[in-house]
């Protein structure tokens, strides 16, 4: 059975069509790619499955359950999310940024996570002055430490070099390994996806 499904979910953004009618399901337990040329949604579409944005019409649920009826709170333990935008303009560092607000078991993973992701070189480093790549990480060890059955990665991998795209791709694999379930959004071809169990491509209906 689906873990997430999406029933004919239309966003409207600034006046404008960005998804109509758009179903997909997503399997429990699998890594899967929502694909498509930019501007086709799939920002939005994770940013609706995040809970931050609203739908206008059909409907999201996960694990059974409308989405509009989990709280806030239920969400939080649902889901990591990874988002693109990274504007930092507080000079934290970048394992001060990670542990922020986190509790023991959170804080407890953070040295793990930053050594697989290969962080430890700037790990004292202000955010501010971070490269792309790196900024990135930040955002994507942030999501990791989090123990959720769902992850949420717009792009994890697009400002990240061939070294790290492994290690993140490991690291994607073995939460899927442990029967969690990760969706990514991607805009590369589908021939480069091939450590995905599931595409969906926003273009398809
Ligand atoms: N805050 C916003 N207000 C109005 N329109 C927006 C907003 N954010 C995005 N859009 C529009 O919604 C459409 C879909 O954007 P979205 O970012 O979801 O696409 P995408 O498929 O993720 O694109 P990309 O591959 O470029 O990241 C675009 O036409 C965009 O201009």
């Amino acid at each position: 059975m689906a873990l997430i499904t999406i029933e004919k979910v239309s966003i409207i953004r600034g006046g404008k069509n960005v998804l109509t009618d758009f179903s997909a399901s997503i399997e429990p337990g699998k890594i899967t790619a929502i694909i498509g040329p930019n501007g086709s949604g799939k920002s939005t579409l994770l940013g609706a499955l995040a809970g931050d944005l609203p739908i206008a019409s059909g409907v999201i649920t996960i694990a059974g359950r409308d989405l509009k009826e989990i709280s806030v709170a239920e969400q939080a333990q649902l889901r990591s999310v990874v988002l693109q935008n990274r504007n930092y303009w507080l000079s934290y560092t970048a394992r001060e940024l990670i542990e922020m607000g986190q509790g023991p078991a959170e804080l407890a993973r953070v040295d793990a996570v930053m050594q697989r992701l290969d962080m430890t070189r700037f790990e004292n480093q202000s955010v501010t002055t971070l490269s792309g790549g790196e900024a990135q990480r930040v955002e994507i060890a942030r999501a990791l430490i989090l123990d959720t059955p769902i992850y949420l990665l717009d792009e994890p991998l697009s400002a990240q070099d061939v070294q790290s795209k492994a290690r993140i791709i490991a690291l994607l694999q073995e939460l899927r390994d442990q029967g969690r379930t990760v969706l990514v959004i991607a805009h590369i071809d589908k021939s480069s996806l091939s450590w995905c169990d599931q595409i969906i491509d926003t273009l398809a209906q």
